[in-house]
C-alpha cells in the first residue's frame, strides 16, 4: 500500500530532535539548506533518473552521463547556482564523471600552481567550461611513485617550446578520468629537461583536442583504457590512456608557482618547496574525506532500515518473529559503523578547516604547516576511505541474500567506492608517508616540541610509561580516560618503531623493513586524531533535543569498538590489562542498548533521499517486499515467459533421444 510508513514505530522510538540532528550531520543550517535542496533538485528531475543503469551496456552509460552532466551544466547556469550548490548537484547526480576531474583536480591544479598570470588566463577559460581538463598524472608504469614518471618535457630554447614525448610505451598516460573521449586539455605531468638535464617531475597544460571539431591534435593517441570493476559505475568515466608523439606547447603552458624556466632556458626555483607541485593530492584527498563519510552513511542508512524490517526466528505462538536489528550481533556490526559515518563527517569538517587555513597560509608563503596537513590529509585519507569500503561490505552482508541484488544499492556502491583506496594515493603508500612524519616528529623530541595533532607525542616519554586507571565499565565514559588510551596507545607504537629504526645500518634499510609496524603506527596516530575531534566536537554547543547525548553514545561507541577491534595493540604496548579491555567490550555492549532506539533516527538524520540511496532495501518508508517484488519484474529477462535462447539451447537438450546406456 503506498503512502504506509512501515518504519513509523521505530522513528517514533526516537530519543533526540531529528530536524536538529540533520543540522548537526550537515555542518550548519545553510549548509543542510543547500543540501537539502540540490538532493530535491536532482531526485525531482527525471533526466537524472538512475535505476535502470544496470541495464546499460558501456556505450550507453557512458552516453547517458554525458547526457546528464550537460543537464546540470544547464541547471546550474540556468539558476545561477554558486560553486557549492553545484557541487552538491553533482555529488548527487552520483555518477562518476569528466566534470570530477574537471572541478576537483584540473580547477585546483591551475588555482594552486599556476601563477597569477597563468591563474588569470587558464581560470576563467575552465571554470566556464570553455574548455574541459583532468589531471594527468598517473602512467602505465607507475602510479605511486611520482618521481618515476617518464613522459618528458624537453625544453626547445630556439621555439621558446617543451615538447611533450612519451618515450616508452609504460609511459604512456594511464587512468586520468576523462581522457578517453572528454576532456579538451589536461595537467600533464612530465620530466622537466633542459639542455640534457633532468630538473624533477613538473606539470604542464597540454590541449588534446580540437576546440572546432573534438578530434585529437596532430601527435597525440588517445583512448579508453577498458571496462572497469562493478557494472554501471565508474563505467560511467572515460579513463584514459595518451601518448605523446613530440607535441610542442609555448613554454609559458609550464605551471610556474614552483619553479620557472626562463625563455634563455634557465631553471628558477621559487621560494616555494617543491612538495607544494602536490597541492592538488591533499586538496583531494581533503574532499576524498568527506566523501566517505557520505558513502558509509549511505550504507549504513539502507543497512539500518533493512534491518528494522528484516525477521528472522524468534517468534512465539505465532506472534512476529524478531527484527534482525534486535541482534546483538547485527546491533555490534552495524552500528561501529553508523558511528563511524559520524566520526568521518566531524574529522573531515576538522580537515576542511586545516586545509582551509593551509591554503590561506600557502598563498602568502607560509610552508610550516605544510608537512602535518600532508601527514592528516594522507593518513585521514587511507583511514576512512579503507573503513568504508569495508563497511559497505559489511552492510551488504548484514542485509543477508537480498544485499546481493543490484537493487539493493550495496554492490554498486561498493563498486563505485572501492577505487578510493587506490585512487589520490594508494592507501599503504599514504600510511608510509604519515609514518615518515611520526618518525621525524619522534626522533626530533629532544630539539622540538610538536604541535598541532602531534603534541600528544610532546608527552611521548609519560604515555610510555603510565597505565590506564579504568576499574569499571563506567569508567569506559570518560573521554579523557579513552584519549590517553588512544594517545598512549599510539605513543608506544611510534617511539617503539623509532626505536627498532635505530638498530638497522641505514633508516632507509630500517623504514623498509620495519614498514608494515609502520603503516600499524601511522593508523594508530590518525585514529588519536579522528576519535580526538569527534570528543572535541561534543564540546561544542549541540543545540536540539537530546542530539548532544545521542552523539555522545555514538562517539564512545566509535572509540571503544576500535578499542576492542585492535585490542591486540593496546594489550601489546602494556597500557591496558586484558581486564580494563574486557571492561571497555562490556560497556560497548551497554552502549548498542543505548543506539537501538535511536537507529532508525539516527540514519534520517542524514537526509537521504531515495533517489540518492537508490535501494529497495534502504526505502524511507521501509516498504521493501513489493518493491523488490516490482524491482524483480523489471528485469528483462521477465519481458516474456519463454526467454531468447531457450527454443535453440535448452529444447534440444530436453528432447534429445537418449540411448540407453545413458538413462
Ligand atoms: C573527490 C573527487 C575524486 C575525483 C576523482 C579522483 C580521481 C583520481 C585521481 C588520481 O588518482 S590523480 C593521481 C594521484 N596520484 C597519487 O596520489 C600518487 C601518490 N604518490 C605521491 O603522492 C607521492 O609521490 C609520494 C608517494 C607521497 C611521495 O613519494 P616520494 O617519497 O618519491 O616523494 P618525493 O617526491 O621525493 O617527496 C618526498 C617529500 O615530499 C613530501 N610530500 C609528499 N607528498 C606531499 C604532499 N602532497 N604535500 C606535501 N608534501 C608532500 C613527503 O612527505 C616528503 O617530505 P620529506 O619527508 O622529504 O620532508
Ligand atoms: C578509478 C581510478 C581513477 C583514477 N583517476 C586518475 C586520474 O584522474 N589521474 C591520474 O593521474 N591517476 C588516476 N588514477 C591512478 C591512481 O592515482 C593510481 O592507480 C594510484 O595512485 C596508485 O598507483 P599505482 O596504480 O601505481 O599502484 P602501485 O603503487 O603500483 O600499487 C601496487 C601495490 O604496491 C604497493 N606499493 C607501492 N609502493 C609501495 C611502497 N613504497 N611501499 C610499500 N608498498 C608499496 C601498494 O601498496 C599496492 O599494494 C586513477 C585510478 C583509479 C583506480
Amino acid at each position: 500500500m503506498e503512502g504506509v510508513d512501515y518504519l513509523r514505530d521505530e522513528r517514533s522510538k526516537a530519543q533526540f530532535d531529528v530536524e536538529t540532528m540533520k543540522v548537526a550531520w550537515a555542518g550548519s543550517p545553510e549548509a543542510f539548506l543547500v543540501c537539502d535542496r540540490m538532493a530535491k533538485l536532482v531526485a525531482n528531475d527525471p533526466v537524472f533518473e538512475k535505476f535502470s543503469k544496470p541495464m546499460l551496456g558501456r556505450k550507453e552509460l557512458f552516453k547517458n552521463t554525458l547526457r546528464k552532466t550537460a543537464h546540470a551544466w544547464k541547471l546550474v547556469n540556468d539558476l545561477h547556482l554558486t560553486e557549492e550548490e553545484a557541487k552538491w548537484l553533482r555529488h548527487y547526480i552520483d555518477e562518476p564523471s569528466y566534470t570530477d576531474l574537471q572541478w576537483e583536480m584540473f580547477v585546483p591544479a591551475l588555482e594552486g600552481q599556476g601563477t597569477e598570470e597563468q591563474k588569470k588566463k587558464w581560470v576563467p577559460l575552465a571554470k566556464t567550461m570553455q574548455i574541459i581538463g583532468t589531471y594527468a598524472q598517473t602512467e602505465l608504469g607507475h602510479g605511486s611513485n611520482v618521481q618515476g614518471l617518464e613522459t618528458t618535457a624537453t625544453f626547445d630554447r630556439q621555439s621558446d617550446e617543451f615538447v611533450i614525448h612519451s618515450p616508452t610505451l609504460t609511459s604512456s598516460k594511464w587512468w586520468p578520468g576523462g581522457l578517453a573521449k572528454v576532456t579538451t586539455h589536461a595537467i600533464v605531468y612530465a620530466r622537466l629537461i633542459i639542455d640534457g638535464h633532468f630538473y624533477g617531475v613538473h606539470g604542464f597544460i597540454v590541449q588534446l583536442r580540437s576546440l572546432e571539431d573534438h578530434s585529437p591534435l596532430p601527435g597525440i593517441t588517445l583512448g579508453d583504457i577498458g571496462m572497469k570493476f562493478g557494472h554501471g559505475t565508474y563505467n560511467t568515466m572515460d579513463n584514459g590512456v595518451a601518448r605523446f608523439d613530440r607535441v610542442r606547447i609555448p613554454r609559458d603552458q609550464m605551471l610556474m608557482r614552483v619553479s620557472q624556466v626562463t625563455k634563455e632556458g634557465k631553471y628558477m626555483k621559487s621560494n616555494v618547496p617543491r612538495q607544494l607541485g602536490y597541492a592538488t593530492m591533499v586538496s583531494v584527498r581533503q574532499t576524498i574525506v568527506s566523501d566517505a563519510s557520505k558513502a558509509l552513511s549511505r550504507a549504513v542508512c539502507i543497512a539500518t532500515r533493512y534491518s528494522a524490517i528484516r525477521r528472522q526466528f524468534g517468534s512465539r505462538d505465532g506472534g512476529p518473529e524478531t527484527q534482525v536489528l534486535d541482534y546483538k550481533t547485527q546491533q555490534s556490526r552495524l552500528f561501529p559503523l553508523v558511528a563511524s559515518a559520524f566520526a568521518f563527517r566531524f574529522a573531515s569538517d576538522w580537515l576542511k578547516l586545516l586545509y582551509t587555513d593551509v591554503k590561506q597560509r600557502l598563498e602568502v608563503n607560509d610552508f610550516s604547516t605544510l608537512p602535518e596537513v600532508h601527514a592528516c590529509t594522507a593518513g585521514f585519507k587511507s583511514l576512512t576511505t579503507a573503513a568504508t569500503a569495508e563497511g559497505i561490505e559489511e552492510c551488504r552482508k548484514l542485509c543477508g541474500g537480498h544485499g546481493y541484488l543490484i537493487s539493493s544499492g550495496l554492490p554498486e556502491l561498493f563498486a563505485f567506492y572501492v577505487p578510493a583506496c587506490t585512487y589520490e594515493g594508494e592507501n599503504v603508500v599514504m600510511l608510509l608517508q604519515v609514518a615518515r612524519f611520526l618518525v621525524k616528529t619522534v626522533s626530533d623530541l629532544g630539539n622540538k616540541q610538536p604541535v598541532g595533532t602531534a603534541a600528544y607525542l610532546g608527552r611521548a616519554s609519560l604515555l610510555v610509561q603510565k597505565n590506564c586507571v579504568v576499574q569499571t565499565a563506567e569508567d569506559w565514559l570518560n573521554p579523557i580516560a579513552i584519549l590517553e588510551a588512544f594517545e598512549a596507545r599510539a605513543a608506544r607504537m611510534a617511539v617503539g618503531c623509532c626505536q627498532r629504526l635505530a638498530e638497522f645500518k641505514s633508516p632507509e634499510e630500517g623504514f623498509a623493513e620495519l614498514s608494515s609496524d609502520l603503516a600499524e603506527a601511522s593508523l594508530a596516530h590518525c585514529q588519536v586524531i579522528v576519535v580526538s575531534t569527534f570528543i572535541r566536537r561534543l564540546q561544542q554547543d549541540i543545540p536540539g533535543r537530546g542530539v548532544k547525548q545521542a552523539l555522545e553514545v555514538l562517539c564512545n561507541v566509535y572509540a571503544l569498538f576500535l578499542l576492542h577491534k585492535h585490542q591486540g595493540d593496546f594489550l601489546a604496548t602494556g597500557y591496558l590489562t586484558p581486564k580494563q579491555a574486557s571492561l571497555a567490550n562490556d560497556q560497548l555492549r551497554t552502549l548498542y542498548s543505548k543506539v537501538r532506539p535511536n537507529a532508525i533516527a539516527l540514519v534520517d538524520s542524514f537526509n537521504h533521499t531515495d533517489h540518492y540511496l537508490s535501494s529497495v532495501l534502504g526505502r524511507y518508508d521501509g516498504n521493501v517486499y513489493p518493491k523488490l517484488y516490482e524491482a524483480a519484474l523489471k528485469d528483462p529477462l521477465n519481458d516474456s515467459d519463454i526467454a531468447d535462447g531457450i527454443h535453440q539451447y535448452v529444447q534440444p537438450i530436453l528432447k534429445q533421444k537418449l540411448h540407453s546406456s545413458k538413462l
